[in-house]
């Protein structure tokens, strides 16, 4: 059975609706050892991996859906390293490196930045760290981004951790963050949302067939998403 996250033009388009735009069912993880273990109400399979290779998570969701903030509290309960794409993109144009401006402009502009410039970022980041347990946050944004960490890592993500938020809500939060990130303004969030919705979807999508995909509804307080998000990483056999 095909499980697909819905489009959200009818949200971008007007401001008066909201969703929850993802259906899904239990996952199977084939690659790993696996144990059986119940959130909520599902039976999941959980990876267990049997040495000290990487544990790589994606975490993945629309502009201000609460990636950043949850990460945070991942590593604080669970002692990832976090590898914000966004952040490490942000690092670049203020250290006025060579790709710099490129950077700035695609970010204005609520795009994306070409694969390569993002992946050889995060794999400076991984290579560098003593801990093997990342959140990839806010990457892949798209099937280029993706395929291009497949083929320069070389590896998949253990897991994927999906935050699904209305748009209505999404944009409030960005419009209320006064970080002063030059694309929190709500030209740039339309677009964002745009390339969220045609670029972005798809690999959610894609990690929901793979039977690699965690589902989190982001509306709530921050230590109630956070409750759903626990139990994820609390049965995960992961050495530190
Ligand atoms: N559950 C929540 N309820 C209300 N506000 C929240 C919640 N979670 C996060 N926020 C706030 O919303 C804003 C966006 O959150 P955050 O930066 O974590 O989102 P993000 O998904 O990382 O966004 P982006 O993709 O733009 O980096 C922040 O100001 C944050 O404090
Ligand atoms: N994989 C990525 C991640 C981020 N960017 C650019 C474009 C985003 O709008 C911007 C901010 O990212 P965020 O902090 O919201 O995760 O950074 C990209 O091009 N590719
Ligand atoms: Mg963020």
């Amino acid at each position: 059975m095909r499980r697909c996250v819905a489009p959200l033009s009818p949200l971008i388009s007007s401001s008066s609706s909201s969703s929850s735009f993802l259906r899904q069912a239990p996952w199977r993880f084939n690659i790993w050892e696996s144990f059986t273990t119940v959130i909520g109400n599902r039976v999941y399979d959980l990876p267990v991996p049997e040495d000290n290779t990487p544990f790589i998570t994606f975490v993945l969701g629309g502009p201000g859906s609460g990636k950043g903030t949850q990460c945070e509290k991942i590593v604080e309960t669970f002692g990832f390293r976090h590898l914000s794409a966004g952040d490490l993109l942000r690092r670049e144009i203020a250290s006025k490196s060579k790709d710099g401006s490129m950077i700035l402009n695609i970010i204005k502009d609520g795009k994306i930045v070409p694969s390569e410039v993002t992946v050889k970022l995060i794999q400076r980041e991984m290579e560098s760290s003593d801990n093997h347990k990342f959140l990839i946050d806010g990457f892949p944004r798209s099937e280029e981004n993706r395929i291009a960490f497949e083929r320069i890592i070389g590896a998949e993500p253990n897991i994927v951790v999906f935050f699904d938020c209305p748009v209505e809500e999404m944009v409030k939060r960005v419009l209320n963050r006064n970080q002063g990130r030059v694309d929190d303004n709500i030209d740039t969030i339309r677009k964002r949302l745009k390339v969220f919705e045609a670029l972005s979807l798809p690999v959610i999508n894609y990690y929901s067939q793979k039977g690699k995909l965690y589902t989190i509804n982001a509306v709530g307080t921050e230590d109630e998403i956070f409750e759903q998000v626990r139990p994820i990483f609390a049965t995960l056999k992961v050495s530190k």
